[in-house]
């Protein structure tokens, strides 16, 4: 690229920063481009950074979670109003935490968008208020900068204790948490009543990003045709998929399952025809006769062995007809989806293998899955869904 590329390229994005509302797409082919850009970004600064200097990053990007970490650990983000500054000292009081560290770790979080320094005061940026005015991103973050980034951190120690476990207590949470190989993630959270509820909330949060959004579940499958059908939403969580299917299917009825369910988990949402149900989904299901069993986001849980037992389990509750349907996500072939979706699908198969010997699946794993739980489960197929990294995965059951 000549220098007046270079200069030229430069101009035109410090231009199109100025104006935000100029990036907004409105049209399919704005938002080609838009998508494009996310995807060139990316590359155009590892190519003008350099291969060397794109590894020393790489290597040590975990460090910029700890900022992160600090802000959710600490409660930062309360304790800075939302509508004036505060100064590191006062906020430091509030903390118990020294004013140097402090001030060293929000000038880190500001070169990652969060907070800024007025007249040598900390006040929020628009990406840090989210952490106060939306409770659901507030969950995602405390639970992936508490339990992923603790599992993260020792996952290489338990792969090399445990190679190729699929049993979920052999995990880098395990090790993380001081008890390796007795406790797995889930059965951890379902002691605390706080990390339950917050749980919930980081999936709901999580379902709501692009890619990830719900409604693409509710418009991707013939929910219609089911009339006043009964559908199980197995590891439901709190419940906001089946709700949001219920809101567009009135006449469906819905029954949440989780492992664990406080009071606080059982959300209302006006509207809906919703049950609330503790059930181990390794274990007989309870609820016989239903039309649809959903297991949303489930199956990555959980490796190959345990996903088996899981298909089993169903099998007592499953009339003739009824559907097993998985909406999960498929593991592409290397660079056959955009940059963003590959990266962002296999950091969710990374997650499962360093919290819970999970895994994502190819396309082809499906058929074989349920082949392998029992001949009787007939395949009907795995499904994209348009605008959703997540298919639509059936079998129904022959009886
Ligand atoms: C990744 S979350 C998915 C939640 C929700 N279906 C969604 O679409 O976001 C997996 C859920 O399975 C639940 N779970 C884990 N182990 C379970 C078990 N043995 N039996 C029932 N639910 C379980 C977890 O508590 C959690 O709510």
């Amino acid at each position: 690229m000549s220098t007046n590329n270079l200069v030229s390229l430069a101009a035109a994005v410090r231009q199109a920063l100025a104006t935000p509302q100029s990036l907004v797409a409105s049209s399919p082919e704005e938002q080609k481009a838009r998508l494009d850009l996310i995807d060139l970004v990316p590359e155009l600064n590892a190519t003008l950074i350099g291969d060397v200097e794109h590894l020393r990053e790489l290597a040590w990007s975990a460090i910029h979670v700890l900022p992160v970490a600090a802000i959710n650990r600490w409660g930062l983000a309360k304790l800075v109003p939302l509508d004036k500054d505060i100064s590191y000292l006062e906020l430091a009081k509030e903390t118990g935490v020294s004013e140097s560290v402090l001030r060293r770790t929000l000038r880190h979080a500001m070169t990652g968008r969060l907070f800024c320094e007025r007249d040598g005061k900390v006040a929020h940026s628009p990406t840090s208020r989210l952490l106060v005015e939306n409770e659901n991103l507030a969950a995602f973050v405390d639970l992936h900068t508490e339990s992923t980034l603790k599992s993260i951190a020792h996952t290489m120690d338990a792969l090399q204790k445990w190679p190729n476990s699929s049993n979920p207590k052999e995990t880098g949470y395990s090790i993380a948490i001081g008890k390796p190989g007795e406790t797995s993630l889930y059965e951890d959270l379902a002691k605390d009543p706080i990390r339950t509820v917050n749980f919930g909330r980081a999936m709901q949060f999580f379902s709501s990003g692009e890619g990830y959004g719900v409604e693409t579940l509710v418009d991707g499958y013939p929910w219609a045709k089911l009339g006043n059908g009964t559908v199980v939403d197995v590891g439901g969580a709190n419940g906001f998929a089946s709700a949001a299917i219920s809101r567009a299917f009135p006449n469906l009825k819905f029954i949440v399952q989780d492992i664990r369910m406080v009071e606080d988990t059982k959300v209302d949402y006006p509207g809906t025809n919703i049950e609330w149900m503790v059930h181990d989904y390794f274990t007989p299901q309870p609820v016989v006769g239903a039309d649809v069993y959903l297991y949303r986001f489930v199956f990555h849980n959980v490796y190959d062995e345990k996903a088996i037992d899981t298909l089993r389990a169903a099998v007592p509750a499953l009339k003739p007809g009824a559907k097993i349907l998985i909406n999960d996500e498929i593991l592409p072939e290397p660079g056959k989806v955009r940059w963003r979706d590959e990266r962002a699908i296999r950091a969710l198969d990374a997650i499962m293998l360093a919290c819970m010997s999970g895994r994502e699946r190819v396309e082809s794993d499906w058929e074989a899955l349920f082949k392998k739980a029992d001949e009787r489960y007939k395949f009907l197929g795995a499904t994209p869904v348009p605008g959703s990294r997540l298919w639509l995965i059936e079998a129904e059951w022959t009886g």
